[in-house]
């Protein structure tokens, strides 16, 4: 039996759709595995009622088929399901590493990437690997076709996660199908913007880098109190806010000593539209770990 704790993640930044995504060092998923002759799953924990246990709805189920390794599978959800956290992508990362060790396959992390995105296809309609490149590989990642870069980086974050849901498949549904040059060229300078401040573990340059015009608008207008509780917390000392993955959280790079403030301010924004939440005074984190070998 082995269990592997597996990090939420926060994919996009504003600037960098379907490319950037971080691990987080908070909230997590915890994925138990153990052999069996056809895979059976259980669910637990944060939303666990909205999740389906059966193989062929649940990311971990993929990704048992495609490792060719039937497991039972024990998932205890930290990570609510529909938050934009990489809720399904820390299960089916969290299933890769553990599943991995189980059938003694000695695939890599970066090997492991495609094969947990095949559980994102489950639930999204399309095997994107921006959240579970972090949720394996941990820092900051850029997910290229076919490949994914990644590097260590140290940013505090925030995350304010409402009580509202918004699936990622509606989600991708309000994306524009074009941009406008001029658009493009703001968002190539951010993104790289983003890149650079990653790299220097700088979050002034990692918020500035967060600014997009063309898919976070959109996506804004699914969330309930979005502009206000995105002003309140620049006021209050963020470098920069977006919306995380999908949405519904709201993810804010700031620097160190000013969570909780820019944490609380979130929050009052949000009830004063009527919406109650949670935070998550977190950072940016390592990848999924082996926490026990039974
Ligand atoms: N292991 C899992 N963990 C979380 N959600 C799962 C899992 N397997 C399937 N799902 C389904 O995936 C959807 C949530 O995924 P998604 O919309 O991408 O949320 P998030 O933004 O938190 O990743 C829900 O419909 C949920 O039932
Ligand atoms: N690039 C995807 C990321 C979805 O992240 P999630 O955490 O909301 O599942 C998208 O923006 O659709």
């Amino acid at each position: 039996m082995i269990t592997v704790r597996a990090p939420a993640t926060s994919a996009n930044l504003g600037s960098g759709f379907d490319v950037f995504g971080v691990a987080l060092d908070r909230p997590a998923d915890f994925v138990r595995v153990s052999r069996a002759e056809e895979t059976t799953i259980e669910v637990t924990g944060a939303g666990a009622q909205y999740i389906p246990e059966d193989p062929k709805k649940n990311t971990v189920g993929a990704v048992a088929e495609a490792l060719d390794a039937p497991a039972h599978i024990e998932i205890d959800k930290g990570v609510r399901p529909a938050s934009g956290l990489g809720s399904s992508a820390a299960s089916a990362a969290g299933a890769a590493l553990a599943l991995n060790e189980l059938y003694d396959r000695g695939l890599s992390r970066s090997a492991l990437v495609p094969i947990a995105g095949e559980g994102e296809a489950v639930v999204s309609g399309e095997a994107h690997v921006d959240n579970v490149a972090p949720a394996l590989l941990g820092g900051f990642t850029v997910a290229v076709e076919g490949d994914v870069h990644a590097v260590d980086a140290s940013v505090p974050l925030v995350a304010c996660l409402p009580e509202i849901a918004v699936s990622t498949r509606d989600a991708r549904r309000v994306v524009p199908e074009t941009a406008a040059m001029d658009d493009v060229v703001h968002t190539v300078g951010r993104a790289a913007t983003l890149t650079m401040g990653m790299c220097r573990d700088d979050p002034d340059l990692v918020g500035e880098g967060m600014h997009d015009t063309v898919v976070t608008p959109a996506r804004a207008d699914l969330i309930t109190g979005y502009d206000g509780v995105r002003e309140a917390a620049l006021d209050a000392g963020a470098t920069g806010v977006t919306v995380s993955g999908a949405g519904p959280s709201v993810l804010a790079a700031c620097h160190p000593g000013d969570r909780r403030r820019i944490g609380a301010t979130m929050l009052e924004a949000f009830a004063e539209e009527g919406v109650t939440g949670r935070v998550y005074q977190t950072e940016i984190g390592r990848g999924a770990e082996v926490v026990a070998r039974e």
